[in-house]
């Protein structure tokens, strides 16, 4: 990170954006433009789910995405709403969406990028008034420009990343983002329409005693697992499980922490999807510090194969994910 351009606390998104857009090789504008694009996209859509009590937009949508799972309104929603804001833009050829099976083409043939999304994550939590988030992830495009993009344009490996990031919506809404040059975290100001940059160049502490994971199937998780959550039992941590990966990453993020999501009886290979929820957060606790692996890999090494492929997701504060492997490696209690 550059230091002599650190920005004071305070800073408007658009003013970093604009400022930062040097450490970009490609320094165009279009990037800058693109994560303009989803701030504006980000500011509608919370402001739909702050009154999504009181609008008839709670509940279900009344039908099945390409997961199998039950879309709520919000999902619905938010997804309409980023692929609008990225369509008018101009910047992207094509979206992939986790509340759709196939690529969307956005009709921008000149559009240099590609934006793998989750609209709206922790989907569970909508109704209940608990944190909820937006995650995404920016790739160039391989293929020719004055096209559309294509699957393998699509289908890039984490490591090809050129930015990625995520929304919280919680009790204030924060934009946390990188460009490969650190992470820096934006809250919203809803009175004056700014995000406002009041988490520099965050990092995330090399271990902690937070770890997240949903125990109620950890009968049919891995014996490492199983032993590894042992481990942080006999150590006190403490169990922390928001149900929302956005918000459990965040806390982790910043307190240090780790979250488990494994491979179980009913999602053998994990249940988070590689391209918009896993990768891109990789790529954030990488840049922050940390670590994030699938129990055997480097996540943002997976080679993806499918659009909305699944994978098991181990990630946070470093010692813990190592600690974690260590157990795998071992399958047998390692002291
Ligand atoms: O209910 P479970 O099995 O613990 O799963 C919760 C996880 O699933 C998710 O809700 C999946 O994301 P979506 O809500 O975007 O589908 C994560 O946010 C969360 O961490
Ligand atoms: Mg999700
Ligand atoms: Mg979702």
């Amino acid at each position: 990170m550059n230091d002599k351009l650190a920005l004071p606390v305070g800073t408007t998104l658009d003013r970093f954006i604009m400022r930062k857009q040097e450490d970009f090789p490609f320094a165009s504008g279009e990037l800058s433009q693109l994560l303009r694009d989803i701030a504006l996209a980000a500011k509608i859509v919370n402001r739909e789910i702050n009154r999504a009590g009181l609008l008839d937009i709670s509940g279900a949508f009344g039908q099945q995405n390409v997961q199998g799972e039950e879309q709520q309104k919000l999902d619905v929603i938010a997804n309409i709403r980023f692929i609008r804001a990225l369509r008018n833009g101009g910047e992207v050829c094509t979206i992939i969406s986790e509340e759709e099976e196939d690529l969307i083409q956005t009709g921008n043939k000149k559009g240099r990028y590609i934006v793998a999304m989750d609209p709206l994550d922790g989907s569970s939590n909508i109704d209940v008034n608990v944190s909820i988030g937006t995650i995404f992830s920016i790739y160039r495009r391989c293929s020719e420009v004055g096209t559309d993009g294509t699957m393998e344009d699509c289908l890039q490996a984490g490591t090809q990343q050129i930015a990625a990031g995520y929304v919280v919506y919680g009790s204030s809404t924060m934009l946390v983002y990188t460009t490969g040059n650190g992470v820096n975290g934006f809250t919203y100001e809803p009175s004056l329409g700014e995000f406002f940059l009041s988490h520099p160049n965050i990092k995330t502490p090399q271990t902690g005693n937070i770890y997240s994971c949903n125990e109620g199937g950890s009968n049919s998780f891995p014996e490492g697992i199983k032993n590894y959550i042992n481990y942080c039992k006999e150590n006190n941590y403490s169990g922390r499980y928001i149900g929302s990966l956005v918000a459990d990453f965040h806390r982790n993020l910043l307190k240090g922490g780790i979250y488990i999501y494994p491979p179980t009886a009913k999602a053998p290979n994990g249940k988070l999807r590689l391209l918009y929820e896993a990768n891109s957060l990789a790529f954030i606790v990488e840049q922050a510090g940390g670590k994030a692996t699938n129990g055997t890999q480097r996540i943002m090494e997976i080679e993806p194969t499918e659009l909305h492929q699944r994978c098991p997701l181990i990630i946070g504060s470093t010692e813990m994910v190592d600690k974690v492997e260590g157990f795998l490696r071992a399958e047998v209690p390692v002291s």
